[in-house]
This record gives structure tokens, sequence and C-alpha cells, in this order.
């Protein structure tokens, strides 16, 4: 939405349903869906005599003023560098990231308001929905169209993983590729690096315009006669460090490793065949072979994917028929729930046991709704 010189835009979070892990590799698929829960970013002139930009988010005190350097931001105010710098990461890549477009023509860095809010959080603590990707995605259509560019759906997605990409490249963009599309999505990832490379050396225009290996997005139906319950550990955890753990283990490249891409890939391909054909049943038995996956991983590797309140939430949903597993990089945050929508009794029942077990129930649903602004 554009009022004048204040342009608005929103993006959802998100859940992963299957292939976690998986995923980070370039060309392996995940299914994900966005939530009716989002991020909200307002870019809007500055109002300051000199070329800057201030950004302010609902999740910090004040608001922060950053220049120029070289094309890249620098705050102002030094006494909070870390702070600013952290907790306003994706913020500030989105906007360097797009700004480099209008750069490569020659123009001067755009001066310019950027407001962040979020319902991706409660009081400050995440649920796990994807704020990171949701906050990049929004910037990067906001400042976009702030600076009077018209990038599709598809550049857009690509200028947010180019921007979370430079935060940290281990990310597969999941998050981002949902927050763009909207709806039940099927996801393979790009291989980052190279993005990242090819926009160093040929710029960022041409890297929205070159083909990006292993990279595919796809839209998929939703499921039929099936509620997501989504339940909340209440306690975040870091997506990062868990992925950077399993990089360092001696797992990668074992056989162990190729067994589990191989049956990961496997559940997903057929979840997606399942989502295809209208088949909830086969859908159900996917999830929960996905999340016996996940667990063999977490055995083999003692990454800590299955907390005691994650596996609280499983056992629950499979006591009343459903099919659950964490969504996501687990340690926290959700976990995913999916059972007959025609059957009240076996919500309450999963509602009452995971509220017994510490779990919040999320009163929260699939959207088909992507960014828009
Ligand atoms: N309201 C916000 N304002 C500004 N930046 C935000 C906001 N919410 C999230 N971010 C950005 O996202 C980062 C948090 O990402 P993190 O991966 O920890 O959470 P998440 O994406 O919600 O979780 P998950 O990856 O498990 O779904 C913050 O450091 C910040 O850069
Ligand atoms: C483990 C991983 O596959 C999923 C992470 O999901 P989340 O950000 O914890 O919701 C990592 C990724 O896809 O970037």
């Amino acid at each position: 939405m554009t009022r004048g010189r204040t342009v608005v835009s929103r993006a959802p979070g998100k859940l992963f349903v299957v292939g976690e892990y998986a995923v980070v590799e370039p060309g392996n698929p995940a299914i994900l869906v966005a939530v009716d829960r989002h991020v909200t970013v307002t870019v809007t002139v500055t109002g300051l005599e000199e070329a800057g930009v201030v950004i302010s988010s609902d999740l910090r005190p004040h608001g922060t003023r950053w220049r120029w350097q070289d094309g890249r931001l620098s705050p102002c105010d030094t006494s909070d560098e870390q702070g600013a710098r952290s907790g306003l990461a994706h913020v500030v890549s989105a906007i360097e990231t797009v700004s480099a477009l209008p750069a490569e023509r020659g123009s001067s860095a755009p001066a310019l308001s950027v407001s962040v809010d979020s319902g991706l959080h409660e009081g400050g603590t995440k649920y796990g929905l994807g704020s990171s990707g949701a906050v990049t995605v929004a910037t990067v259509a906001a400042v976009a169209a702030f600076c009077g560019l018209t990038p599709t759906d598809e550049e857009r997605f690509r200028l947010a993983l180019l921007a979370t990409a430079e935060i940290d490249p281990k990310g597969s963009g999941g998050d981002v590729a949902a927050s763009t599309w909207g709806g039940w999505i099927s996801y393979r990832a790009p291989d980052r690096a190279a993005a990242l490379e090819l926009a160093r050396s040929r710029g960022v225009e041409e890297a929205l315009r070159v083909p990006w290996p292993g990279f595919a997005a796809r839209r998929l139906p939703a499921p039929e006669g099936l509620a997501l319950e989504v339940g909340w550990t209440g306690s975040p955890a870091s997506t990062t460090s868990l992925v950077s753990d399993l990089h360092r283990r001696n797992w990668r490249g074992t056989a162990a490793h190729l067994r589990f891409i191989r049956a990961t890939t496997d559940c997903v391909c057929a979840a997606i065949g399942a989502l295809e054909a209208g088949e909830s049943r086969e859908l159900l038995e996917q999830v929960r072979r996905a999340g016996r996956e996940l667990a063999r991983l977490d055995d083999e590797v003692a990454l800590g994917v299955f907390t005691p309140r994650l596996r609280a939430l499983c056992e629950a949903a499979e006591a009343v028929g459903g099919a659950a597993k964490p969504s996501g990089a687990g340690g926290g945050d959700c976990g995913i729930a999916l059972l007959d929508a025609g059957a009240p009794r076996q919500l309450a029942r999963l509602r009452e046991r995971w509220a017994s077990a510490g779990v919040v129930p999320l009163p929260i649903r699939p959207t088909a709704e992507g960014n828009e602004g």
C-alpha cells in the first residue's frame, strides 16, 4: 500500500510442515505453510537534513539513526552499536540489498525511515514463526516500492534471500519463501553462497536475472478436512546455533547423513503427492514419518531437537489420533499437529493434554496470503 510518500508492506510468518534440516542443502525439498500472523513494515521520508536511515522496531525502545558508507549502513550512535547491529540485522541487510539496485544504476543511496511492527513474538519472546524471514520480506517490499521499484514476487524473494544470506548463508530461506508466496508451498533452496557470490561479482540486478540452480518454489493445495494445530513450548530456540552445531559434528557425509537426506526427501515428495491428490491419511502418515526421521537424527547426533515439551506435544497428538512433529529446528519454539477437522472432541482433548504438558495452543491458522503491500 502506498500513501503519498509512505509505503506499508506486510508479510506472514511461517511453519515448517516437513523437510527441516534436509532442506538446507541446495535442491532438497521441504513443505512450509504461511500463517495468519504478520510483520508490518512502514517506510516513509526521514525528515532529516542529511541522507540517512532511521529504523524503529517494536522490539527496541528507541529509533536508531544510520548513515550510508559505501553502500553499507552504520549506526550514528556508537554507544549501543552491537545491540543495534544484531537486533536490526535483518532490516538493515534488507535495506542495503534493495538499495544496491538504484546504486548500480548510479543513483544515490535513499533517505528513509523504516518502522517494524511484529505479531510474531509475545512480549519480545519469539514463537519460532519465522520473524526474521517475514521482517526481511516486508522490508524488501516496502523499501523497493518507496524507491519506485516494482520487483516481481520472485525478485522480492531473491532480494530477501540475499539479505538473509548476508547474515547467515546456512539458513535455507524456506521462511523467506513462505512469507513471500503465502499458502502451502513446496520449496527447494538455491546455493546461498553461490547466490551471494553472484551478487557480489556481477551485481544484485544481475543476480535477480540469472537462474539459481537448485531453487524452486510453488504453491500446493491446502489439505482438505484436516485442522493444523500449533503448540508453543514457550522457550525460544536458536535455529542458527542448532544448524551450525549440526555442521560442526562429524555426521555430515556419513552413511547416517545420506540415509536421513534420502528418507526425508522421500517423505517430503510423498507428502507433496498426498496434498496434490487430496489424500489426508497419507499426509498424516508422512508427517509422522518426518517426525520419526527428526527423532532418529536427534538420537544419532544428540542435537536437542526434541525437548520434553516437544515430545509431549507429539505424544498428545498421537494419543488423540493425529500426527505431530516439531516445526523448524526444534529445541523449543513450536510444534504442529494435523488432525481430523471434523472431530471437535479430538481437538479439545489435544488442547487439554497440551495445556497440562505446558504447551500453549496458539490460535493460528494457515493463510493463503503472501507478502502484500
Ligand atoms: N520486530 C522486529 N523488528 C526488527 N527485527 C526483527 C523483528 N523480529 C525479528 N527481527 C529480526 O529477526 C531476528 C530474529 O530471528 P530468529 O531466527 O531468532 O527468529 P525467528 O525467525 O522468529 O525464528 P525461527 O527462525 O525459529 O522461525 C532478529 O535478530 C532481527 O534481526
Ligand atoms: C533446520 C531448518 O531446516 C529449519 C529451521 O526452521 P526454524 O527457523 O527453526 O523455524 C533450517 C533452515 O531451513 O534454515
